[in-house]
C-alpha cells in the first residue's frame, strides 16, 4: 500500500478521453508530479489499458469513486488491482459495509501492493445550497467529518475532501489518513464548475498530502511547465 509522501505533491489528473493525449500529458508533467489520474472519462473510454499505459511514467491515482452493493465494489476491485493502481477511490456514502469490502477485496488481490483505499467525502463541486438539494443539512464541513469517520473506522486508508475541510481533518483525525486534496487553483486560474477551493500553497499549509490539479496544468499552452510552476510553488511553501 502506497504510504504518506515524504513531503506533499502533486497528482495529475489526466482528463481526456484519449490515450494518446494522456499518455502526452502524463509524460510531461511526470517530473514534477508524484502520480497521474485515471477517471472516469478515461477509463470509460480506454479501461484498464490506460491505467497500464500512463503508469509507464507515474504511478496511478485510478479515481472511478465505486459506489455500490459490497459484492458489486469487492468484484471491481479486483477487477482493477489488476492494473496495480496505487490508490483507487469509493463514495464514503457508500457505507461501511462497501468500504470493508472493498478493502478485504484489495488486500486479498495484492497483499502488501495493495492499492490504498480512499474514501471520497463531499465532491468538491457540491456548495452547502447543492448538498442541502439532495437532503443533506447542516453544510458541506459537518458532512465530511461525519462521512470521514464512517470511512476511517471502516478501513479506509484515508479521504478526499476539499481544501476547505482539510485543517478540520488533521484536528478531528491527527495526521495518519492520506488527505487528497481536488478543488485546488492556482491564483488567477479558472474555477470552473468547482465551489470549494483553494490555492496549492493553502492547501499545503491546511495540512494535504496530495494535491490533485487537472485543468490548471492540461488546459495551460504548455502542461509540463505548469506543473513545474506548481511543484516550485509547493517548495517554497
Ligand atoms: O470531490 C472531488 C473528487 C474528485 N475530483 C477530481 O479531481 C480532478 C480535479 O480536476 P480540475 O480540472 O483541477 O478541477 C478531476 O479529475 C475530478 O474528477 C474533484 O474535482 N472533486
Amino acid at each position: 500500500m502506497r504510504r504518506k509522501p515524504n513531503r506533499p505533491g502533486i497528482i495529475a489528473a489526466l482528463d481526456t478521453p484519449r490515450l494518446a493525449q494522456a499518455e502526452s500529458w502524463a509524460g510531461a508533467v511526470a517530473p514534477h508530479v508524484g502520480l497521474v489520474k485515471v477517471g472516469l472519462e478515461l477509463f470509460c473510454a480506454e479501461g484498464l489499458a490506460a491505467v497500464h499505459r500512463v503508469a509507464r511514467h507515474r504511478p496511478v491515482f485510478l479515481d472511478l469513486k465505486f459506489h455500490d452493493i459490497p459484492n458489486t465494489v469487492a468484484g471491481a476491485v479486483r477487477s482493477v488491482c489488476a492494473a496495480k493502481p496505487a490508490m483507487l477511490t469509493l463514495h464514503a456514502g457508500g457505507g461501511a459495509a462497501m468500504i470493508e469490502a472493498a478493502r478485504r477485496a484489495a488486500e486479498e488481490s495484492l497483499g502488501e501492493e495493495r492499492p490504498a483505499i480512499l474514501a471520497v467525502t463531499v465532491l468538491t463541486s457540491f456548495t452547502a445550497a447543492g448538498l442541502a438539494e439532495t437532503g443533506v443539512a447542516g453544510g458541506p464541513a459537518q458532512q465530511v467529518l461525519r462521512l470521514a469517520r464512517l470511512a476511517l473506522e471502516a478501513g479506509a486508508d484515508g479521504l478526499v475532501c476539499s481544501p476547505q475541510e482539510v485543517s478540520r481533518l488533521r484536528d478531528a483525525f491527527g495526521d495518519a489518513p492520506l488527505l487528497v486534496v481536488p478543488g485546488i487553483r492556482p491564483a488567477g486560474s479558472a474555477v470552473g464548475d468547482q465551489a470549494r477551493i483553494a490555492t496549492p500553497e493553502e492547501t499545503i499549509a491546511a495540512g494535504a498530502d496530495w494535491l490533485v490539479i487537472g485543468r490548471p496544468i492540461t488546459a495551460a499552452a504548455d502542461p509540463g511547465a505548469a506543473a513545474a510552476a506548481i511543484a516550485a510553488g509547493l517548495v517554497e511553501a
